[in-house]
């Protein structure tokens, strides 16, 4: 993956996912600013004995938006819808977009991150490439202003430098998110939650998101 046209890819994304929620286009973009951070990580797991014992990687939530490379073969990567550990199928050349907190918060809590984790198995081993994008760490990010009404009050506090946050709550086994979250009455949460379930949708250009998104408009060269 390249990292220059993975960025141009990511901002699209980010404009295509302000516009589906009728926003100005740059309502999620501008918060990640002239100096957002791209970073990769290459992910190895070999094969496990005890895969029931052994995680290739502990349950987690990604801290900005992220676009993965699967494995062309082997299955690994799973994610928790219901209380439930389901798996990303592969699929050959596409490419996984998660997002991650930050996307939750800039938007109200009606993009999902969801949690994640990676198992290992006796047979195969398997690889892969994140690329995570996260806003410019000295720029405070917050919920977008039009997403903010009575029906629906604020749900996090604005932050700053949230990567940290969200590292030091994984090595904690803490929630990142519940340390900047702001508690409403429970009504108002539940109304929430049908907008915020996450779901596989498969595009016809090969890219997997894991969140509900109308996209139709977008088209990838
Ligand atoms: O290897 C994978 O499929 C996922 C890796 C992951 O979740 C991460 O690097 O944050
Ligand atoms: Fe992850």
């Amino acid at each position: 993956m390249n990292f220059t046209k993975t960025k141009l890819m990511m901002n699209l994304l980010l404009k295509a996912m302000a516009r589906s929620l009728n926003l100005e286009e740059g309502s999620f973009l501008n918060q990640f600013g002239e100096r957002a951070r791209m970073q990769a990580r290459f992910n190895f797991y070999p094969r496990c004995s005890k895969p029931d014992l052994v995680f290739g990687m502990k349950p987690h939530t990604d801290s900005g938006i992220t676009v993965l490379l699967q494995d062309k073969e082997v299955e690994g990567l799973q994610i928790l819808i219901d209380d439930k550990w389901v798996n990303v199928p592969t699929i050959a050349d596409a490419l996984v977009v998660n997002l991650g907190d930050q996307m939750q918060i800039m938007s109200n809590g009606i993009f999902k991150s969801p949690m994640h984790r990676v198992v290992t198995n006796t047979e195969k081993l398997r690889m892969s490439v994140a690329m995570f994008n996260e806003p410019d760490p000295e720029i405070e990010i917050g919920p977008v202003n039009d997403l903010i009404d009575e029906k629906r009050p604020r749900l996090y506090r604005n932050v700053k430098n949230y990567g940290i946050i969200n590292y030091k709550s994984h090595q904690e086994e803490t929630v990142a998110l519940e340390t900047i979250q702001i508690d409403h009455h429970l009504c108002v949460t539940s109304s929430l939650m049908s907008l915020t379930s996450t779901k596989f949708v498969l595009y016809p250009f090969k890219m997997l998101l894991l969140w509900p998104i109308d996209l139709s408009y977008y088209v990838m060269s």
